[in-house]
């Protein structure tokens, strides 16, 4: 079972022709109302992946339909809390490019409590797996609590600010990152090779595993002296929204499975492209189904 400490968002997805500048009121011609989150995102990939998950969240009691959503496609609910404060909530624009930008507000997801937090991992056995991103609030707390139980930290630090730098990241089991995030967090330019950042990853976090997603490049994997990549599929995306969620919960799932690190990659690569053919969020989080189709086809060429 993974334990996935996340957000619960709901999303206004906009598309536009450009993001919106400064100064200026852009008409969008086409929006929804969908479920999101990085950490719904990643529960329900899992979920889809045949992966299992039990999500640790909290959300407004006007959204308690989020709980039935989740609860349907498999997640484990029990510790999902209807609360009085706002959900979570993003609003996102969707350019011509089907690139995204997103504007969050945290709302219930930063409402997490010590006396919580203790009480989520006091249900949980050493060698159990805690998932993060970082769209909740007390990941300094958690962290060592989590670790200090004897549980494995799987941590993907999206979005990335700067208060990650000063959480324990060398006692995290695996990491994952974008190109944007890593560099941000070793403090080197955007554009640095991935060579030279999963260099910077190790001398820095030592034997942390780490996997380095570059969108439409691809995505690596290190682990010790292990390095691996997997180039991604040539698609063409009209909505990038949650493809990187896709791909950890994919990934997680065929790790909880028993595949070996390149299979993986491959699962997760294969997911991701499939979410970035489809709009939304959690909406275009492909069913397992979907994705082995896709690896069989690839397989064949
Ligand atoms: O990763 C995509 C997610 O980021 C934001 O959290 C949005 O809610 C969206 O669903």
């Amino acid at each position: 079972m993974i334990f996935n400490f996340g957000s619960i968002n709901i999303d206004y997805t906009y598309r536009v022709p450009y993001f919106v500048r400064p100064g200026e009121t852009l008409e969008s011609g086409d929006y929804n109302i969908g479920l999101g989150g990085k950490g719904v995102n990643q529960s329900l990939a899992i979920a889809r992946a045949k992966g299992m998950v039990s999500h640790w969240g909290r959300v407004s009691s006007i959204d308690a339909w989020v709980t039935s959503e989740l609860e349907s496609a498999g997640v484990g609910v029990k510790d999902i809390e209807l609360t009085p404060e706002p959900s979570g909530h993003a609003i996102i624009q969707i350019d011509a490019l089907g690139e995204n930008a997103i504007l969050l507000f945290s709302g219930a997801n930063h409402g997490f409590t010590q006396e919580k937090m203790k009480a989520l991992i006091a249900q949980t056995a050493p060698g159990d797996t805690i998932l993060i991103q970082n769209e909740c609030n007390g990941l300094d707390q958690l962290i060592p609590l989590a670790v200090s139980h004897g549980c494995k930290v799987i941590f993907n630090p999206a979005p990335m600010t700067s208060k990650v730098s000063s959480l324990p990241l060398d006692q995290c089991e695996l990491l994952f990152f974008n190109r944007t995030e890593a560099a941000a967090l070793l403090e080197m330019p955007v554009e640095s090779s991935a060579a030279d950042l999963l260099r910077r990853c190790k001398e820095s976090l030592g034997d942390v595993e780490v996997v380095l997603t570059l969108g439409s490049e691809g995505a690596w994997y290190q682990r010790s002296s292990e390095t691996l990549f997997q180039a991604a599929l040539k698609v063409k995306a009209i909505d990038t929204t949650a493809a990187g969620d896709t791909f950890v919960g994919y990934f997680l799932a065929s790790r909880q499975a028993g595949l070996e690190p390149s299979q993986c990659l491959q699962r997760a690569t294969a997911a991701a492209a499939l979410a970035v053919q489809k709009h939304g969020a959690a909406s275009s989080i492909p069913m397992a189904e979907e994705v082995d189709r896709l690896m069989c086809q690839q397989e064949a060429l």
